[in-house]
């Protein structure tokens, strides 16, 4: 597919606040690389305290409007913006391939799940109830409100550099906040995309922002303003920890989604083909870079052999390359030092006894950032390929013996975001679940996100959760009226 977007070296584009386009007036600026072929495609304004501070006025200043509408005038300009993305979802997709690297075709996806989060809220945001109730007292009445939170600060990574954006945004808008976004430095430009449709679709200055450049300066910037009432971030659980910490200073609401270090269990009586297609999906996603990928695959002895054998068909279906060409599966992962990690991770397993049963062409086209799909047996658990999160299209083999044993390999780990299990016996389906301390289970089912459930972590993996109604109390207060009357 060729884009139909010019990426000129130097061009140089504005971040989004207040209703208007700024950053000329920036020292300094960053260059958006493409993963695929490691090229300048475009530079983004290297802000910071200034700008951050900006962006909170605007917010602050948005809300007291924004917050007062209905419902209802909420709704339909969220939906405004569905409408705009979905008539440009493939502009979006190509400018989110062009700077995550991630094919086309599922770059288009991520931007279909993204605007699911506007679609759902819209609608979500019509059903914040209240509640009365009965009192003890007789001349008392109790009346319980939710209420916008407030100025939300969001933080997201560059692995989904949409749908991690919308997944906050539109659950905050919905609910009368205003939100000010900083977006990873390595994908702005997908975001910026969305705030020229936001701003297209009417939503009114100061409620969406968006403020590129220095991470640290930024997120500092808005810990220490107490007009910001909410954080929520998504990255890493290092990150996480810090903004955590710096959130205490003004006892700002907080949601995480962090890291992960999935589990994929496949028991003796599992449909194999089954789990070789959920595997695949799970695994090979964005070439491994998501937060539920795949991490560790435990397979029952008894059945390792014609399951690796499946899983190898399956995999060498899928090609390689550049995500701008047609019918490219895995495309390069987001910079150099992710390839290294993923090599580091692979040299230490095979030091430590891991077998390369498979593993696909080198991608040779370009000078970008590709790791070959591989699978490894003999896995055990003292491999980093156990211990850490890999982000990159390695998929580690372990054995098993026992649903006790498996269990407890698969809890052993400070994460707890998702969790895989094949098996077709319903008892044995619910047993393990139950046992398995995730925030989300994927019971035959490789790929469990969707707009309408609740997304998040046990451990850390993170706090609150993103999606279904439970993500919108994300963004809401309780207030609790006692009224005293003359019954
Ligand atoms: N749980 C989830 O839903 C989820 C989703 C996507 C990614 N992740 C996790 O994110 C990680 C990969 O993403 P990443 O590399 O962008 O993570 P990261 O933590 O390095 O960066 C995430 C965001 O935080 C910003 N940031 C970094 N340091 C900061 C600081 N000191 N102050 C303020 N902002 C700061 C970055 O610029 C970026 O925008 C992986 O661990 C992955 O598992 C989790
Ligand atoms: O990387 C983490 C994202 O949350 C992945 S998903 O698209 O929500 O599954």
């Amino acid at each position: 597919m060729s884009s139909n977007i010019a990426f000129h070296k130097k061009q140089l584009y504005k971040m989004y606040i207040n209703g208007q386009w700024i950053g000329d007036e920036c020292e300094t600026f960053i260059n958006v690389m493409n993963p695929a072929t490691n090229e300048v495609i475009g530079m983004i304004p290297n802000g910071g305290t200034p700008e951050a501070k900006a962006a909170v006025d605007a917010a602050h200043l948005a809300f007291k409007t924004w917050s007062k509408k209905t419902a209802d005038e909420r709704s339909q300009l969220l939906m405004k913006w569905f409408h705009l993305i979905d008539e440009h979802k493939v502009e979006i997709g190509t400018v989110m391939t062009m700077e995550q690297g991630k094919p086309v075709n599922e770059a288009i996806g991520e931007v279909n799940y993204a605007n699911s989060f506007l679609s759902w809220y819209a609608e979500e945001g019509k059903r914040i109830y209240g509640e009365t109730i009965p009192a003890t007292h007789p001349n008392k009445r109790i009346l319980i409100r939710k209420e916008p939170v407030g100025v939300v600060a969001a933080i997201t990574p560059w692995n989904f550099p949409a749908a991690m954006i919308t997944r906050k945004v539109a659950p905050a808008l919905a609910a009368g906040c205003t939100v000010v976004v900083k977006p990873a430095q390595q994908t702005p430009l997908t975001a910026l995309k969305l705030a020229e449709l936001a701003e297209k679709a009417g939503i009114p200055a100061g409620v969406f922002n968006v403020v590129t450049g220095k991470s640290k300066e930024i997120g500092d910037a808005w810990l220490k303003d107490s007009r910001v009432r909410k954080l929520t971030f998504t990255g890493s659980t290092e990150v996480g920890k810090v903004l955590m910490r710096g959130a205490a200073e003004t006892v700002k609401k907080i949601s995480l989604e962090l890291g992960g270090n999935a589990p994929f269990i496949v028991m003796d009586d599992a449909d194999l083909e089954k789990a070789a297609k959920g595997l695949l999906a799970s695994k090979f996603r964005n070439a491994g870079q998501t937060c539920i990928c795949t991490n560790r695959i435990y397979v029952q002895e008894r059945i390792l052999e014609p399951f690796v054998e499946l899983f190898k068909e399956e995999l060498s279906k899928l090609k390689i390359g550049n995500g701008m060409e047609e019918g490219i599966d895995i495309g390069p992962l987001i910079d150099q030092p992710a390839v290294n990690k993923v090599n580091e991770i692979l040299d230490d397993a095979i030091h430590k006894g891991g077998k390369i049963v498979f593993q696909g062409d080198k991608y040779e086209g370009e000078e970008g950032f590709f790791f070959p799909p591989t699978i490894l047996t003999n896995v055990n658990d003292q491999m980093m390929c156990v211990e850490e999160e890999i982000f990159g299209p390695l998929a580690a083999i372990a054995t098993f013996k026992t649903e006790e044993e498996v269990i407890e390999r698969a809890n052993n780990t400070v994460y707890g975001l998702a969790a895989y299990v094949f098996t077709e016996n319903l008892s044995r389906a619910f047993r393990i679940s139950e046992e398995l301390e995730y925030g989300i289970i994927g019971l035959n089912d490789g790929l469990p996100s969707t707009a309408q459930a609740p997304f998040g972590g046990y451990k850390e993996s993170g706090l609150g959760r993103e999606g279904g109604h439970h993500g919108l109390e994300e963004f809401l207060e309780v207030k609790y009226i006692s009224i005293g009357l003359n019954i």
